[in-house]
């Protein structure tokens, strides 16, 4: 059956590090039958000059219809004044919520080559692999009320409400458990208790699913602000992080770092699975539309070509070709090919296509 992929290259170097996955997406149909049907939509400042909306209903049906979304950035100083409900970043919340993928899967994996590419010392990411399981469509992003206001007294006050309900916390508890249960059998649960009641309420629930559903896995907790320090003190003591949108997204920026750069890293974005199985996905890089690099070819394509990798296996269930295009980013990487953002010294430094060439030169070659 035709594999429906929806594409959303979206804002800054996003059509750039895209152009590159749709080379890959047209090289999986040739030479390994991927039969992947793709559509190019808009979504977030573009989206926006074209019709006002971050993202429009007819993208927003394309979306609920595809097989998968791979989407690529949104943002950047061009749309700074746009009003906030229209602002470029709400056309994603707004594909998350409405999708409801709500479990973010961001694998910060430092791949050999890389390990003196970070900015913390070899020993410390050496062999890195940890999972941090974002909650995504909940929390302080989507809560109300919320809102900027004037006061009697002639202040303004601006604030937002960070909730959680108890089938929240417990289906992305279970995902995060799920997946230690096939790496190290550990989860560290993170939030605030000390200071927050959205904190407290986490914790306690995430102690109740261990105990009725996953007393086999390693449960830990740790508050947020420690978790940002153990992050960069000693990454390798971590298997699954499990945390909330706000503390998942910071986390996960820091974490990049800790692969080379924020070019690095992928994700994953799922619902829950309907009566065939099926989970409405998402697949984007972490990071953002990098508008200080954007519209020069000099951007790092391997966290979109990750993310694609990962969607191979989440949503299309083919391991081997999601293991083939993983190892093709790991041998450019292993041959010196280095974008900017993660150069090193007596390295070959190339800009986004010839990246995409290299890890096309890598495929076939490892395909032969
Ligand atoms: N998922 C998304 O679409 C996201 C969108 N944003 C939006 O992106 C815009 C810019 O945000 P920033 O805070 O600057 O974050 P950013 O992630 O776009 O950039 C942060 C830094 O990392 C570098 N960088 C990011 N991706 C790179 C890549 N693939 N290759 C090489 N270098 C890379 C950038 O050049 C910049 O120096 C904002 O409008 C923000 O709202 C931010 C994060 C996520
Ligand atoms: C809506 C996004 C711009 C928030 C973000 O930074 C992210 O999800 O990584
Ligand atoms: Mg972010």
């Amino acid at each position: 059956m035709t594999k429906k992929i929806l594409i959303l290259p979206g804002d800054g170097i996003g059509p750039e590090v895209m152009g590159e996955v749709e080379r890959i997406i047209d090289w999986f149909n040739k030479e390994r039958g991927l039969g992947a049907e793709t559509e190019r939509d808009l979504v977030g400042g573009c989206a926006y000059d074209a019709h006002g909306q971050a993202v429009s209903d007819a993208t927003m049906a394309k979306a609920q219809e595809a097989d998968a979304v791979l989407l690529g950035a949104v943002g950047g100083p061009k749309w700074d004044g746009v009003p906030f409900d229209v602002r470029p970043e709400a056309g994603l919340l707004r594909l998350r919520k409405d999708l409801e993928l709500f479990a973010n899967l961001r694998p910060a994996l430092c791949f050999p080559a890389l390990a003196d590419a970070s900015s913390l010392k070899r020993e410390l990411v050496e062999g890195l692999d940890i999972m941090i399981v974002r909650e995504l469509t909940g929390g302080v992003y989507f809560g109300e009320p919320r809102g900027i206001e004037d006061l009697p007294n002639g202040e303004r006050r601006g604030f937002d409400t960070q909730v959680y309900s108890t089938h929240e916390v417990q289906r992305i508890g279970r995902v995060a458990f799920d997946l230690a249960r096939k790496r190290g059998n550990r989860v560290t649960s993170v939030e605030k208790r000390n200071v927050m009641h959205s904190g407290v309420f986490w914790h306690e629930e995430m102690v109740k699913l261990h105990k009725a559903e996953f007393s086999d896995v390693t449960l830990d907790h740790m508050l947020a602000d420690n978790c940002g320090m153990q992050l960069v003190k000693q990454p390798k003591q971590f298997d699954v992080i499990v945390t909330d949108n706000l503390f998942g997204d910071m986390l996960s920026d820091v974490a990049a770092m800790l692969t080379g750069s924020l070019g690095m890293l992928p994700s994953a974005s799922l619902g829950g699975k309907d009566a065939n199985g099926k989970a409405k996905a998402l697949y984007e890089p972490v990071h953002g539309s990098a508008p200080d690099i954007a519209g020069q070819g000099l951007a790092n394509p391997l966290a979109t070509i990750l993310s694609f990798a990962m969607a191979l296996r989440y949503t299309f269930d083919l391991s081997a070709d999601a293991d083939l295009l993983e190892k093709a980013a790991e041998t450019v990487l292993a041959e010196g090919y280095r974008t900017g953002d993660i150069m090193q010294p007596g390295m070959k430094k190339v800009g986004t296509k010839q990246m995409g060439d290299a890890v096309l030169a890598a495929l076939t070659k490892l395909s032969a």
